[in-house]
């Protein structure tokens, strides 16, 4: 699909998410108003329960907004049904979770192929595990990586086809400070060097300074968008 260069990637009006917990309603996102462009470096922050995956999720095409509208460049992601969305997220959405979901009996390699079989234009394996430094593991299996290098194998499945858009759920949670930032830094690399319009959600604010903005979500709705002057490499951050 050509795209409008001038187009956000993502614009979002009045979105909402409204969960039913049996006879209970639980809002997780309250109009949401939010434009995403090309190339953008967004850092999602806020409390346990914010609305942070939820809002995520909904942009990656895994959930669908209650209300609100919510377009990926021209395409309505509120009103596509399944088979589009399943298509709209194959095309154009990494993801990348706290915990890595690599499939234990295959090697690094392996892990990353099962991508490219289903992908329009991936890049060659080899690359994506260029990319995130892990050339020399390419043939080792889940067990006999750390958990950083763990997480960089699930950054460049993310990254393989090609996607327009990177999404990361607490990308480092589960790793140490070091490892935390050698993650933190593929992430940034990966949205200079392929122009990814890049989402993370941290609990670590200190985490921000690497975001071109910075959007604080309280009670699912958007409470404040920071933007930063300049970008901070990881490892200018500390903790
Ligand atoms: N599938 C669901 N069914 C019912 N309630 C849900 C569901 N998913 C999320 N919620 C509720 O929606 C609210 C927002 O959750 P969400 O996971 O988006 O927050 P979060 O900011 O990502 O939290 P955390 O930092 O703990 O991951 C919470 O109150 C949560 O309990």
């Amino acid at each position: 699909m050509p795209v409008d260069p001038l187009l956000p990637v993502f614009r979002a009006r009045g979105l909402g998410k409204t969960y039913r917990a049996g006879d209970v309603d639980v809002v997780a996102l309250r109009d949401v108003d939010l434009d995403v462009m090309a190339g953008e470096f967004v850092v999602l922050l806020g409390p346990s329960g914010s609305g942070k995956s939820t809002l995520l999720n909904i942009l990656g095409g895994l959930e669908v907004a209650s209300t609100g509208s919510l377009h990926y460049f021209e395409q309505d992601l509120i009103a596509a049904g399944d088979k589009a969305l399943t298509r709209y997220r194959r095309e154009h959405v990494g993801f990348v979770f706290q915990f890595y979901n690599l499939i234990p009996s295959l090697t690094a390699h392996e892990n990353v192929a099962l991508v490219t079989d289903i992908a329009t234009d991936p890049m060659p394996i080899d690359d994506a595990l260029e990319r995130v430094g892990l050339s020399a593991r390419r043939d080792h299996f889940p067990s006999q990586l750390s958990g950083g290098e763990q997480q960089r194998v699930a950054i460049a499945r993310a990254i393989v086809k090609r996607p327009r858009v990177l999404l990361c759920d607490e990308p480092t949670g589960a790793l140490d400070y070091a490892t935390g930032k050698l993650v933190l830094d593929v992430i940034a690399r990966v949205n200079r060097e392929l122009g990814t319009t890049t989402l993370v959600i941290t609990h670590n604010a200190s985490i921000a300074g690497m975001a071109d903005r910075v959007i604080s979500l309280g009670d699912g709705r958007v409470q404040k968008i920071e933007r930063n002057a300049h970008r901070l490499a990881p490892a200018e951050l500390s903790w």
